[in-house]
């Protein structure tokens, strides 16, 4: 069990993480989610202590991080991180054996686990195990950075946006195998996610933040149906909309409005794409255009009422 109490952590007067109170269950697995900068990985980044907080606790067995020797902690945490960070010159069986290494177990015991780990995460070792990261794809890559992770059999295994880096249906396929394995091995997970479908497949509890406060903790269900705020319903219900939206034209949902300085988008492109942009950008409505010709604006609010149209249709 890890245990969160009244964790902090500021730059100069900026508060990224505030009085954080949570408890990560053993051998479950409990997603970070949020939007961006809400302080997701500033919080992961504190378990293992690869940040120092300003302020509060973390226990890992009822034990201060900050009392474990470096060496320990590392044992009792794999980390897996979006970016991989394989080390390039080293083939893949040198990669998963960095840690067993490091450890000082002997060879053979070291080669074992490096072929049941590669079976584990669904690579055959005699193909693999003698590959450079380079000749893998990025989903073999991922898995090989989840086997080295999972190499000293650290109960806790700590994971910033895992698979990230892979197009959805890589991504669907790796997180489904992923719960499988889970199955077996019981770890107690942290995930770092800001994809609400990942967290909603994955994770037994979600623990939601907002600027670096805990808006809501709770299973999936709890923030879909029992949502704490106005935040989590909107957090979460975007999602739904962006569900709802699938198929739907922006040419259909034009309206009449000035369009200067929104960004220009096709009649033909997809009401998710213009609801994504909003998100990611922050802004209220789009242009949309035929040929050359502008024909009016699609609004935030016209995707809300088009996608909850959609879902009592
Ligand atoms: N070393 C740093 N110095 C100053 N500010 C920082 C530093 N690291 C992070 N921050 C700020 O802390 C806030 C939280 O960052 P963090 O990376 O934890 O967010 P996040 O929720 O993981 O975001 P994302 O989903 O975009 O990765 C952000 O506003 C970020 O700009």
């Amino acid at each position: 069990m890890i245990e969160l109490k009244n964790l902090q952590k500021k730059y100069g007067d900026h508060v990224v993480v505030q009085d954080l109170n949570l408890t990560f269950q053993t051998g479950k697995i409990t997603a970070l989610l949020g939007p961006s900068g809400c302080g997701k990985t500033t919080t992961l980044c504190m378990i293992n202590r690869l940040i120092d907080p300003s302020g509060g606790q973390i226990l890992l067995q009822g034990k201060d991080v900050r009392s474990l020797r470096p060496e320990v902690l590392r044992r009792s945490m794999g980390y897996v991180i979006q970016r991989i960070g394989l080390f390039p010159h080293l083939t893949i069986g040198q990669n998963v054996a960095t840690v067993p290494e490091l450890l000082k177990q002997d060879r053979t015991s070291t080669q074992q686990r490096v072929d049941e780990l590669l079976h584990l995460v669904g690579l055959e070792p005699s193909l693999f195990k003698h590959k450079k990261p380079a000749e893998l794809s990025g989903g073999q890559q991922q898995r090989v950075g989840v086997a080295r992770a999972l190499a000293a059999d650290p109960p806790v295994l700590l994971m910033d946006e895992p698979f990230g880096a892979l197009d959805p249906i890589a991504r669907e396929k790796l997180q489904l195998e992923f719960l499988q394995i889970q199955k077996t091995l019981a770890k107690t997970i942290v995930m770092v996610t800001h994809d609400i479908a990942e967290a909603i497949l994955m994770a037994d509890h979600i623990a939601l933040l907002n600027e670096g406060r805990l808006e809501q903790y709770g299973t999936p269900d709890d923030l879909i149906h029992r949502p704490a705020s106005a935040f989590v319903r909107r957090f979460m219900g975007e999602d739904a909309v962006l569900t709802q939206l699938a198929g739907l034209v922006l040419g259909g949902l034009v309206q009449p409005g000035t369009s200067a300085g929104m960004p220009v988008l096709s009649a033909t492109d997809h009401a998710r794409t213009a609801l994504s942009i909003m998100l990611r950008d922050g802004i209220e409505a789009v242009a949309v255009q035929e040929g050359n010709h502008i024909l009016g604006v699609v609004r935030y609010q016209d995707l809300l009422h088009a996608g909850k149209a959609r879902s009592y249709a």
